[in-house]
């Protein structure tokens, strides 16, 4: 994703790279960030988080959970916006996403495209429609690098079915399936997961009934939508001084 956003920056008429983080042992470090669009951006890749963060007014994280927390750290010291796309984080780091959010404006989004935030609008009205009689299963398909399972826009696409129900997605959830299971729990959300080959990400929620079933899907065929989602909401958060935002809020979609 570092690659997709810079590119995207670069293009961007309304946005410059201020600068390009990457770990402190990567051998990219000194090398130019832009260098593999055959045209320098004048921005050497470095690891000095807080100077990076200190010359910036948004900070765009596409890491794991525990580069976000340190980054978050340098933007609340440093009164730096945040894009956050990193997926996987425990619930006790999203309280502190939250509390952060207190003192800095964050977007935080398991999947910055268009389609999978109207979907999500779109889940929780079949949600809503399909409430009894249906037992709702989520399956999932993306490429063979990618670390964290069910993908964040999974989970979310749970949160937000588990909402419209009137449920908790932490009580309902079942993310596992082996030997003897017994039948179907009624209230249960499932979820499975595929990894493998170059799969940008592929999202499909069942509502499975007698007689019938319904599927709603959704298949990204380029990482590019979410650089350009993420731009999206580097806009929306000028001017911003605090807040915890989605990116139904960027689209508005609320
Ligand atoms: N919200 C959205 O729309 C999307 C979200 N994602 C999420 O974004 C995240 C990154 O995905 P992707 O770009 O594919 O992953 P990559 O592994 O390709 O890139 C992650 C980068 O972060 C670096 N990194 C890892 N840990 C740390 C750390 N502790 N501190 C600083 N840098 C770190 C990695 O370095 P190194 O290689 O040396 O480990 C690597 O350069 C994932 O959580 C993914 O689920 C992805 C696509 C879309
Ligand atoms: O790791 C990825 O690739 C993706 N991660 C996000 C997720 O976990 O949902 C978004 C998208 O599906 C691609």
């Amino acid at each position: 994703m570092g690659r997709m956003l810079i590119e995207a920056v670069q293009a961007a008429d309304d946005c410059v790279l201020s600068a390009a983080l990457d770990r402190p042992d990567s051998p990219a470090l000194g090398q130019d960030a832009a260098a593999f669009l055959g045209q320098p951006a004048g921005v050497a890749i470095g690891a000095d988080v807080d100077a990076a963060v200190a010359a910036s007014d948004v900070l765009i994280d596409f890491t794991r959970p525990e580069g976000t927390l340190a980054h978050l750290a340098a933007c609340v010291r440093h009164g730096t916006a945040m894009v956050i796309g990193t997926t996987g984080f425990t619930e006790a780091q999203k309280t502190t996403i939250a509390e952060a959010a207190q003192r800095i404006p964050i977007v935080l989004a398991p999947n910055m495209s268009v389609g999978v935030n109207v979907t999500l609008k779109l889940l929780e009205m079949a949600a809503r429609a399909l409430s009894t009689g249906y037992d709702i299963e989520i399956v999932e398909a993306h490429h063979r690098h990618k670390v964290d399972a069910p993908s964040g826009t999974a989970l979310k696409m749970g949160e937000v079915i588990a909402q419209a129900l009137g449920r908790d997605l932490k009580d309902c959830a079942v993310y596992e399936r082996h030997g003897h299971t017994g039948e179907r729990d009624p209230s249960t959300i499932g979820f499975a997961t595929v990894r493998g080959g170059d799969v940008v990400g592929d999202h499909t929620v069942m509502f499975l009934g007698t007689g019938e079933r319904i599927e709603i899907t959704h298949k990204s065929s380029s990482r590019a939508t979410y650089a350009q989602g993420s731009l999206r909401a580097v806009r929306f958060l000028a001017g911003r001084r605090q807040g915890l935002f989605d990116m139904a809020d960027v689209l508005g979609l609320r």
